[in-house]
């Protein structure tokens, strides 16, 4: 689970630029380009790492020696020792250089290799070879820089096994070096697929060793089985580190999805001044223009804090800081209903400070929803005419939170966007908003090409979670899933506007005159995944969108999402630490007890 304590909304932290795993490699052969070495790279890379992980178990062990939680890990005992588990590639390389140094540094190390032959040692141990002259594999032209680190290793007598000797043992467990810390080199940035057979039972051995030993999970570059440009995670098996060493520059895939779950803190070992190698391997003739462009620009932004808030003018009324309608929380006849929606919605945008609000909802829930919100104003949602005259006088319309799927739910949607629309109204879509926005999509209906011109020059925020993604593209769920970059991108190309993709590190996409900025929000937490949850950020946008006093970043889709983040965690966590204090945790946390939340984050923004 992901440690989120972070509740300084607006501490001075930088945003960090996001690569995918093409980008990376495109790096490195910048670097290349200018003469480096590669493998010098490897070595420069293993020292550091080597390096980071003294510390980290020094500074683990010494916080564990003062805890009084026995599941801690602490030994006193020297000398330390690591098990390395290494695949074939070039992060398997970093794992035997990772094995040499620290042995020359006083651990105990054993490296435990995935997917060697049995005899791939001897084929490259450079002790034997230099006896086997003729075996037709030693070529020099054939040796990588992952088998030059190999040979490092064996020179220096690196205890190693084979994983596939251990695992067919009962007593497996007993075959592997009880470690202090289990280093993770079986795949980095090279995984593209599921992992094979065996890789899967070295995950999951892996990950039990860990656990048995109360050891420290370090991962090299990327936990292997997390896929570094998606943040996919193959059939939930992936190794669960406590900290990823992350090398040269931060994979995109470590901070959405399930990279969340599975990277534990993150180290960053920088290796290269990459922007610089760019730059002149862009003026080189000999690498396509394309390509360095490409490596270039991040694919996004990870946003940990938002913007700060100006306070209010003394000298201001509840004009100055707009009108919000919410249209939504419909009764079909027959149903229960879903007023609920719309007044989690409402209530939101009071929340972040918006002047007025009046919410267009099923007259059924006009009674509950003044019980809870006094402050709202109130219009029959099928009252079409009043509607349209409420739009004029708005400045954000926010539709769609329980407007329902029916045909008569059609046709107002249509009619109220069209007039939003032609009173040049900033407009938020959710939830059953999209599923109509998607059923006129596949109906051609001129709305999406309307609302797609009105969004390059109006503000257009839609807000779907990954299933409302799926039909507005007409793709499947685990489609979206496999690549919520591409999704999101999709959904902006086909609609136009501001979007978020909701989820563990929630994406957003914004629409500048000189192009597209994709930002990753690393904030909220899965008590957040609960109903309603998503009614409260259309709130926030629409509230913040309303405030015309506040800069333009204050009004951003990215800083509603990073507020409704940091309320959920502001919640949570105020439960961790206070143990005293009845409040909320991730079980048990729901969309009613956001909006308090979210006035709270927001006065902590105000400087
Ligand atoms: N270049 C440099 O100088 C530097 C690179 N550095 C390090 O290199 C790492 C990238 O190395 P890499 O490109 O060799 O990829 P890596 O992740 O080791 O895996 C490739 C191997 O895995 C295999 N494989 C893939 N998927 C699989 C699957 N599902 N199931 C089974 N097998 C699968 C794949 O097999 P193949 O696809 O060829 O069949 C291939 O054998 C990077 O993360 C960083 O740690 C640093 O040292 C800094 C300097
Ligand atoms: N595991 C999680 N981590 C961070 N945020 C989450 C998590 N689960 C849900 N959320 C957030 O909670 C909200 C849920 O929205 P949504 O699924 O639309 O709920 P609903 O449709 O019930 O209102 C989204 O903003 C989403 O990003």
């Amino acid at each position: 689970m992901r440690n989120n304590t972070n509740l300084l909304p607006i501490k001075n932290t930088k945003p960090i630029a996001l690569y995918n795993s093409k980008q990376v490699y495109a790096m490195e052969q910048a670097w290349f380009s200018q003469g480096y070495d590669s493998f010098g790279l490897m070595k420069q890379a293993a020292w550091q790492m080597t390096q980071q992980i003294e510390q980290i178990y020094e500074q683990r062990n010494v916080s564990a020696s003062h805890s009084t939680n026995t599941n801690i890990y602490h030994r006193s005992a020297y000398p330390r020792q690591a098990s390395i588990w290494v695949g074939k590639g070039n992060n398997g390389g970093d794992g035997w250089l990772i094995a040499y140094y620290l042995q020359q540094a006083g651990w105990q190390v054993e490296v435990i290799t995935v997917g060697f032959s049995e005899n791939y040692f001897d084929l490259h141990d450079q002790s034997v070879t230099s006896k086997t002259p003729n075996n037709g594999d030693s070529d020099s032209s054939n040796i990588t820089d992952s088998i030059k680190a190999l040979q490092i290793a064996l020179a220096s007598s690196c205890h190693y096994q084979r994983f596939e000797d251990i695992v067919s043992h009962d007593d497996a467990d007993k075959r592997v070096l009880p470690a202090d810390i289990y280093i993770d080199a079986l795949f980095g940035i090279g995984l593209d697929r599921a992992p094979e057979v065996v890789y899967k039972s070295a995950i999951k051995a892996f990950n039990n060793f860990t656990q048995q030993n109360n050891a420290l999970a370090i991962a090299v570059d990327i936990p292997s089985g997390l896929v570094a440009s998606t943040g996919e995670v193959f059939e939930r098996i992936a190794i669960q580190a406590d900290v990823t060493l992350c090398l040269i520059a931060r994979k995109f895939g470590l901070h959405t999805k399930d990279g969340t779950d599975y990277s534990g803190d993150i180290v960053d070992i920088p290796l290269i001044p990459y922007q610089m190698a760019l730059q002149q391997t862009a003026s080189n003739d000999t690498i396509p223009e394309k390509n360095a462009s490409q490596a270039f620009g991040p694919v996004a932004t990870l946003l940990t804090a938002a913007h700060s808030m100006k306070p209010r003018r003394q000298n201001s009324y509840k004009g100055s800081y707009g009108h919000v309608l919410v249209i939504g929380g419909n009764r079909i006849d027959g149903s229960q209903g879903m007023g609920g929606a719309a007044i989690l919605s409402a209530a939101s945008t009071m929340a972040t400070g918006a002047g007025k609000i009046t919410v267009a909802c099923h007259e059924a829930f006009h009674g509950s929803l003044l019980t809870s919100l006094p402050d709202a104003m109130t219009i029959n949602l099928h009252d079409a005419s009043g509607v349209r005259d409420l739009i004029k006088q708005a400045s954000v319309v926010a539709i769609g939170m329980g407007l329902g799927r029916d045909e008569k739910a059609n046709a107002l949607f249509i009619d109220y966007v069209q007039a939003a629309i032609e009173s040049e109204k900033s407009i938020v879509i959710d939830a059953d908003g999209l599923y109509h926005l998607a059923s006129l999509h596949m109906g051609n209906h001129e709305l999406i090409t309307e609302l797609r011109e009105y969004s390059t020059n109006h503000r257009v925020c839609l807000t779907p979670h990954s299933g409302e993604a799926a039909r507005l593209l007409d793709q499947k769920i685990s489609k979206i899933e496999s690549n919520r970059l591409q999704a999101i991108k999709q959904c902006a190309a086909t609609y136009g506007g501001d979007w978020v993709l909701k989820g563990a590190g929630s994406l957003v996409l914004e629409q500048e005159k000189g192009g597209e900025n994709v930002y990753v929000c690393n904030v909220g937490n899965a008590g957040m995944a609960t109903a309603g949850m998503g009614d409260v950020l259309s709130g926030v946008t629409a509230g913040l969108l309303a405030q015309q006093d506040l800069s333009a970043e204050v009004r951003s889709l990215h800083q509603a999402v990073l507020i409704h983040g940091f309320a959920g965690d502001v919640l949570v966590s105020q439960a961790n630490n206070n143990t005293n204090t009845l409040l909320v945790g991730q079980r048990g946390l729901q969309a009613q007890d956001m909006p308090a939340a979210i006035r709270h984050v927001m006065q902590l923004m105000i400087v």
